[in-house]
């Protein structure tokens, strides 16, 4: 097996790393950096994210210039609400899901407003109870998943009352743990209670009674990742070294330690694999994942049109259905697309994949384990939407490695995965959503989120041939576009070659090819 090469943050002055240190490097390609924030203020504040203006004499005290703050950025949004006859922001049944698109100094001061009244909040509560509370918030977790698992929101009308006695009826639940639930829930804005024992429904628990793929992500996060995050440390206590996908978190909340990892375990639960999907449906057609943002070259989604103008071809490795190849061949009319994914999930993909002909004729789709060699040779991309993030680094270097043989020079490797921008230069929420995903990575299947250096040392990892061209990310978005283009020096091309065939018999330890033969 070749050596992965990897930047390690141990210098050479230092003393040589032992055996577990050198497992901790395969996981992740360490780079320092990053925990001292670019510009902070000296309340301990980024000031890149703060549109607080400073007062020279007497400056307001922190409270008081998040306390302005807000009623600023609030009376901008509230003016914009009522000059565009939009209704009054409330828990109110029948107030609007979702905000419209706004115009983006609107944007910035709704995003401002979350951030600074949570830091107030935090002020407010002092230190100390600040971190007693923090770690109660899975109770809240707890509430959700069982009003969410059965299905109370959806036992009454919207609009009318229920007393608890009754709701309860409906259910399995006991009267008193359904309200204990419920009352934790409507702390949180999901369902009113007007008068003592009656219930009724807010715009959060319509959501919840009438939005299936929300029904799914609820589902989802309550009863797969949450009992799985509660076993990451099992794991590393056992695994300290966290890169087996077969030794996460998930694998010991559901006795599949060194078994299979959580893909299988999905494959042979269609209940599971269905809401799985149905929660990133919901995932990705909320703020910020919107596939549009690929799309939008003007907004910075990624320019096509040289391939198109060649009829070129893509890859869209691990693209399940085939949704986004089908909104690329929307806009590009002549290029075609190579839908690749496991059998199962290639075999219950929609036929044809389009309505539109023009779209479904230059659309195939095909059964393919990407921890096995590239079969389509000389694409001019090979596409990875959330597929790189899934994986730890040496798993995530094999499936690099594993296009190599099928590569022409000139090949672009395209990914589409969050991609971590320093601590503390990311908008404060968007932050705080891109490090829980990384968490959720690890929980599930011992991977992670990356920087723009790991990406760039992943590629290196793969092969020198591989040219890193770097990062861009399109406004408003969470999701970046990493590319790499397959520049191989001349002689380097065989030797790489083989190696990757050699890598494929032989690594990562937890066999990853059985994976795909299962899903
Ligand atoms: C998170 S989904 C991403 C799907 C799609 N690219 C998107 O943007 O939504 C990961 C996909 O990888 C597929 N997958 C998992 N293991 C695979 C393997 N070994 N070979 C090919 N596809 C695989 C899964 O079936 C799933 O469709």
């Amino acid at each position: 097996m070749a050596k992965l090469k990897l930047t390690s943050w141990l210098s050479s002055s230092q003393p040589a790393p032992t055996d577990a240190e050198k497992k901790k490097d395969k996981r992740r390609s360490y780079v320092p950096s990053a925990f001292a924030r670019k510009s902070v203020d000296a309340n301990g504040v980024n000031d890149k994210t703060s549109s607080v203006e400073s007062v020279p004499a007497e400056p307001p005290s922190r409270m008081i210039a998040l306390a302005q703050q807000i009623t600023r950025d609030t009376e901008k949004l509230d003016s914009y609400l009522k000059a565009n006859n939009l209704p009054a922001l409330s828990y109110n049944v029948d107030v609007p899901a979702d905000f419209p698109k706004l115009p983006e100094d609107i944007a910035r001061s709704r995003r401002d407003i979350i951030q600074a009244s949570k830091e107030l909040g935090q002020l407010a509560h002092g230190p100390r109870e600040a971190l007693r509370w923090a770690v109660w918030e899975f109770l809240d977790v707890l509430a959700l998943q069982i009003i969410n698992h059965f299905g109370i929101a959806k036992l009454f009308p919207i609009g009318e009352t229920i007393t608890l006695k009754e709701l309860a009826s409906k259910t399995t639940l006991d009267p008193v743990n359904l309200a204990r639930a419920i009352r934790l829930v409507i702390t949180k804005g999901i369902f009113r209670e007007p008068s003592d024992g009656v219930i009724t429904h807010t715009a959060g628990s319509r959501i919840l009674a009438e939005d299936g793929d929300m029904q799914a992500w609820i589902g989802f996060n309550a009863e797969d990742i949450f009992p799985a995050s509660a076993h990451v440390l099992d794991s590393v206590k056992t695994y300290p070294e966290a890169t087996q996908i077969v030794q996460s978190g998930f694998c010991f909340a559901f006795n599949t330690v060194n078994k299979e990892p959580m893909f299988v375990t999905f494959g042979k639960n269609a209940d599971r694999a269905r809401r799985m999907g149905k929660a990133m449906v919901s995932l990705t057609g909320g703020e910020g994942y919107e596939m549009s943002y690929l799309i939008d070259v003007e907004g910075g989604g990624y320019d096509f049109s040289e391939i198109d103008a060649v009829g070129g071809t893509l890859v869209d490795v691990g693209g399940s259905h085939g949704f986004v190849s089908v909104e690329l061949a929307k806009k590009y009319k002549n290029m075609k697309f190579v839908v690749q994914d496991t059998t199962k999930t290639i075999a219950s993909a929609p036929s044809p994949v389009s309505e539109d002909a023009q779209v479904a004729d230059r659309i195939s789709l095909q059964g393919h384990d990407f921890f096995q060699e590239q079969v389509v040779k000389d694409a001019d991309v090979y596409f990875f939407r959330w597929i790189i993030h899934n994986y730890s680094t040496p798993f995530a270097v094999k499936i690099l490695k594993n296009l190599i043989p099928a590569l022409k020079p000139g090949a672009r490797i395209v990914i589409n995965d969050h991609c971590l921008r320093d601590a503390g230069q990311e908008d404060p929420w968007d932050e705080t959503v891109m490090r829980r995903m990384d968490m959720v990575m690890w929980t599930l299947l011992n991977a992670q989120e990356r920087t723009e250096a790991e990406f760039r040392e992943l590629f290196k990892a793969a092969s020198d041939g591989f040219v890193f061209k770097g990062v861009t990310r399109p406004k408003n978005c969470r999701m970046s576009i990493i590319e790499a283009v397959w520049q191989p020096k001349e002689e380097s091309k065989e030797e790489l070659k083989e190696e990757s065939i050699e890598e494929t018999k032989a690594e990562p330890e937890d066999k990853p090819k059985e994976e795909a033969k299962e899903e």
